[in-house]
Order: structure tokens, then C-alpha cells, then sequence
């Protein structure tokens, strides 16, 4: 069983495009394959006459499986806030125990799982539960986003120390190019290159009409 835990330096960076696109590339490898989001806020109709976040209908996109939106998608809060305000908005406390339990369910059903969080490392989930916590809960080797921007050189070393600071594993980030009219990007990028500290798995393009087939991965060589 494959298996990882995708951040961002913040939300709105690429993790669910980046997400899409390591399901795609694991997909190559394995038959059964399914993307995760433990919590999702913010629900739309799904067009089947059920309520659904548009993170995890793309990740459904993406895996070659089909389960229960219970196991995909265990915590599904209507507004598009903080999780942590969601769920006080709708009275829905958010727990670890039917996330991991999802989890453990998932796993029995594929091959490789990619879990993408909500917001950054640090985006609370209740009063004393942030992603942070939910990525050491589940023991996952980390993916780290970076929406290349003015800013992103400080949001990515932090969260890089974080993660490590956490005891998981740093697995590799990918750069996603958010901003067209970003100045010097290829510098900002070198920069990441040499201090992350993790293998670079995709550089993404800035794409009018972002399209996760065409991005191209490097897994880590124990992914494939
Ligand atoms: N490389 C890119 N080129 C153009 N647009 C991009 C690129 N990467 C991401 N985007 C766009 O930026 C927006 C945010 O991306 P995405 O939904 O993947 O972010 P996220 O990190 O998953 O956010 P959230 O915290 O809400 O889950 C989307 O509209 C997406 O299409
Ligand atoms: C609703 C949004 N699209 C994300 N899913 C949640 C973003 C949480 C951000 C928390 C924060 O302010 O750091
Ligand atoms: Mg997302």
C-alpha cells in the first residue's frame, strides 16, 4: 500500500490539481487507486441530487475507484471557511476517529491512497485539532505544494521545517505556477531546489484551464 499526505504553503496553491496529478501518475503503477479529503469545506450539488466539495469530486475524477463518499470524504461541512468555522457553523465537531477509521477502510480497498489536506500545515480543523495533527495521526510521508508567488520562499521553509519538525517524512514538494506575471520565477524556483530538501516531483506550468493529465510526475522510486 501506497500512501500520502498533500499540504500546501496556503489554500488556493494547487494541492488539489497536484493531488489529481500524483493519482494519474500512481495510477500508472497500480490498479486501484483513490484520492481522499478527510475534511472538506464548502459543498455544492454533485448533479445526483446529493451535496458534495468540488476537491473531492475532482480527486473522484482522478481515482480509478469508486467508494463510499463516507470513506472519501468522512467530513463534509457546507460553508466555504476555515474548517474549523465550518464546523461550528454547522454543529459538526470534527474528530480524528471516523477520519482514521475511513482511513483504515480505504486501504483495504486500494492499492495507493493520496489524502489531500485542507488550507496549510497550520488550517485548524476544531479548537485543538489542526491538519498538522490529522497528517501525524495517519503516519504519512508528506507532499508539500508551493504556489509559486511573491512570499512563497518563507511560507515553503516554514512549512518544510514544520513537517520535519512533526517526525513525518518531507517525500518531495511540486511547484505550482499561480502567477503568470510572478518576476523571476525560475530563481524563486532554484532557491526551493537547493533548500527544501526534498525531491522537486512536478513543476506546473500556469495553465489557463489547469488540466491534472497533462502535468508530469516524478514519483519517488518506492511509489512506483
Ligand atoms: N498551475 C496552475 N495554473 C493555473 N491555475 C492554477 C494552477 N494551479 C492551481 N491553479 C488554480 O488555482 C486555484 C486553486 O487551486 P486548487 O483548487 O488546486 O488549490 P488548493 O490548494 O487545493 O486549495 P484548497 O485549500 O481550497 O483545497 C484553482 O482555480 C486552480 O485551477
Ligand atoms: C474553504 C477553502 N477552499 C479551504 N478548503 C479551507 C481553507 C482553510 C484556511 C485556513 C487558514 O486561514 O489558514
Ligand atoms: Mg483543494
Amino acid at each position: 500500500m501506497i500512501a500520502c499526505f498533500v499540504t500546501g504553503t496556503d489554500t488556493g496553491v494547487g494541492k488539489t490539481l497536484s493531488s489529481c496529478a500524483l493519482l494519474h501518475a500512481l495510477a500508472r503503477h497500480h490498479p486501484r487507486v483513490v484520492g481522499m479529503k478527510p475534511v472538506a469545506s464548502g459543498a455544492e450539488p454533485d448533479g445526483q441530487g446529493a451535496w458534495a466539495n468540488e476537491d473531492t469530486l475532482a480527486l473522484r475524477a482522478a481515482s480509478t475507484i469508486t467508494v463510499s463518499p463516507s470513506l472519501d470524504n468522512p467530513i463534509l461541512l457546507p460553508d466555504p471557511v476555515s474548517p474549523h468555522i465550518a464546523a461550528e457553523r454547522a454543529r459538526m465537531p470534527v474528530t480524528l476517529a471516523p477520519i482514521l477509521q475511513a482511513y483504515q477502510t480505504l486501504r483495504e480497498q486500494a492499492d495507493a491512497i493520496v489524502v489531500e489536506g485542507a488550507g496549510g500545515w497550520q488550517a485548524p480543523l476544531s479548537e485543538d485539532l489542526r491538519i498538522a495533527d490529522l497528517a501525524v495521526a495517519l503516519q504519512l510521508p508528506v507532499v508539500l505544494v508551493v504556489g509559486l508567488r511573491l512570499g512563497c520562499l518563507n511560507h515553503a521553509l516554514l512549512s518544510a521545517d514544520a513537517i520535519r519538525a512533526s517526525g513525518l517524512t518531507l517525500a518531495g514538494w511540486i511547484c505550482s505556477r499561480v502567477d503568470p506575471t510572478m518576476l523571476e520565477p525560475e530563481a524563486n524556483l532554484a532557491y526551493l531546489r537547493q533548500s527544501i530538501g526534498a525531491p522537486l516531483l512536478a513543476d506546473i506550468a500556469w495553465q489557463a484551464q489547469p488540466d491534472a493529465r497533462t502535468v508530469r510526475v516524478q514519483l519517488p522510486k518506492e511509489w512506483q
